[in-house]
């Protein structure tokens, strides 16, 4: 994806920023406690085996970031957008976060 496209999706997309120098997108969740950071990754990682895209995850407590890009193209692609927005989607599902 160009970058000038990717910076326009992400405009559109609360707290997800683009990381240059990993060439990844990431946003970092805020979650009540630690078992809600939890209760958020397992709904994030059913979603991911579905996909079957995984994202990298970082657990801080009752913080929670998801790190995204392609490895197979080595790029941020359409499936790391759409993944972010079916993480989105749990955070909303998910109690707390
Ligand atoms: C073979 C399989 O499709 C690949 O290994 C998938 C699995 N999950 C993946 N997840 C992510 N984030 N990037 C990938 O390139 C990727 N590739």
């Amino acid at each position: 994806m160009k970058k000038d496209e990717l910076a326009d999706t992400l405009a559109g997309m609360p707290g997800w920023t683009y990381e240059a120098g990993a060439d990844r997108i990431e946003k970092t969740f805020s979650c009540q406690s630690f078992l809600t950071s939890i209760a958020f990754v397992k709904n994030v990682a059913s979603i991911a085996e579905d996909v079957n895209h995984h994202p990298e995850i970082l657990i801080q407590y009752d913080k929670v970031t998801l790190r995204l890009r392609t490895h197979d193209e080595d790029k941020v692609t359409d499936k790391d957008l759409s993944l972010a927005t079916a993480a989105e989607k749990a955070a909303n599902e998910t109690d707390g976060v």
